[in-house]
């Protein structure tokens, strides 16, 4: 512990005594979803708020009742916004854009926004403003406004801040700030940028990776084991973004290898923790569709550069990278339906607390039945609701802190 009594900031595994985590609460962002616009906020449904609410709490005091220290993103923002005016001009600099408002309606709208209390501003930077919400005279000579609808978006919605495993990640005592891919997501890190940035709790924290060019999203990066890092290459993470992610932690000297793992460009594996997550030190829950076909670019850190090899079978290019002799599979579901039903619904997405410790949702029983069977300890969450976002414990939650392997 540090002196103001936290556990040091970071972390060098999946699996190490987790000891701080960032989360956020759900809140009116959702219920801004509807049939028009879910698919394009990245949603498979209308999640019952309240319920989701409530489901959310329960794995936030799951992991409290574990002794890990849980942060939440909405009240970190509050409180950077209400201390630091360079945070607010970013925050609303990221969320007033004056492409899509005009450059009158943007200032206004601006001048507006750097007036109203931080808990407010927070609300409309997570939850969004509609026309209809603007808090700028009718009359207004901004024609923008004339031509909109009151429902449509002055500031969109981030409902998928839920997943905050996906805008920034710790890897050693560093933190990234991802860059994420798809419009609906893009404007989330820059709310994880302001909270690192100039919250106390993150106070001297150093960045690892940052690129605003190339994506990579937290989803698709594992920590496989000390000086190893896995970053999945599909729908969201592009080989330039696995490129640079691995530049720069060779630099940083926070990792000697990188796993690049390529996946299917397809919502079911949008990153690579959607079919396989680490629940011990040697072992990992994984998809058994693709358990075979699995690959990996093996790229090494050499005095002179780097060294690429591959591709190679995924599971024995890690157990090498790690040293260990064999990677233990865990697989999701019975037969293939069960399995591809587990896994659409998150089964192989599970946070480990400790090694040999996950979070899981409950309504995978196949796969949290083969988890126990080999002998880890399965800590069920309800997620009926939050399900609808196509994530789970690994998806919602941010390792700030774990101990180190
Ligand atoms: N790490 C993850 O798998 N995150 C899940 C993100 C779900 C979100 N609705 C998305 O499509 O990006």
């Amino acid at each position: 512990m540090n002196a103001s009594g936290s556990a040091p900031l970071g972390a060098n595994s999946e699996v190490g005594q987790l000891r701080a985590v960032l989360l956020h609460r759900p809140g009116d962002e959702l219920k801004r979803l509807t049939p028009r616009n879910n698919d394009q906020l990245l949603f498979d449904g209308l999640p019952w708020v309240d319920r989701a609410q409530e489901e959310h709490d329960a794995f936030a005091d799951l992991l409290r009742s574990r002794g890990v220290e849980v942060l939440l993103l909405s009240d970190l923002l509050s409180e950077t916004l209400g201390a630091s005016g360079a945070a607010r001009i970013q925050g609303i600099g990221a969320a007033v854009d004056p492409r899509k408002l005009g450059h009158t309606l943007a200032q206004e709208l601006a001048a507006h926004l750097r007036r109203v209390p931080a808990p407010e501003l927070s609300t409309i930077l997570t939850a969004g403003m509609t026309f209809d919400e603007l808090p700028v005279a009718a009359n207004t000579a901004s024609l923008v406004r004339r031509m909109h609808h009151g429902g449509d978006f002055v500031i969109d919605p981030l409902p998928n801040l839920l997943f905050t495993r996906d805008s920034s990640f710790w890897i050693g005592p560093r933190v990234a700030i991802t860059s994420l891919a798809l419009p609906a997501r893009v404007r989330e890190t820059s709310l994880t940028d302001i909270i690192y940035a100039h919250h106390p709790r993150f106070r001297g924290a150093r960045r690892a990776y940052e690129s605003h060019t190339a994506p990579v999203e937290g989803g698709d990066v594992l920590l496989l084991a000390p000086g190893v890092v896995a970053v999945g290459v599909g729908e969201r993470t592009t080989p330039a973004g696995a490129e640079a992610l691995a530049r720069s932690v060779f630099e940083d000297e926070l990792a000697h290898t990188v796993l690049v793992v390529p996946i299917a460009q397809a919502r079911a594996s949008m990153h690579l923790d959607t079919v396989c997550t680490m629940v011990d030190h040697d072992a990992v829950v994984m998809y058994p569709v693709i358990q075979d076909t699995l690959s990996a670019f093996t790229i090494h850190r050499e005095d002179k550069g780097v060294s690429i090899r591959g591709a190679d079978p995924f599971l024995a290019a890690a157990a090498e990278a790690m040293g260990i002799g064999k990677l233990r599979v865990i697989d999701t579901g019975l037969d293939n339906v069960t399995a591809e039903r587990e896994q659409w619904d998150d089964g192989n997405n599970t946070l480990a607390l400790a090694p040999g410790v996950v979070v899981a949702y409950e309504r995978n029983v196949e796969t949290n039945a083969r988890l126990e069977a080999s002998g880890i300890e399965v800590l069920r969450i309800a997620g009926s609701e939050l399900g609808s976002g196509r994530g789970g414990p690994r998806c919602m939650s941010c390792p700030v802190a774990r101990d180190p392997l």
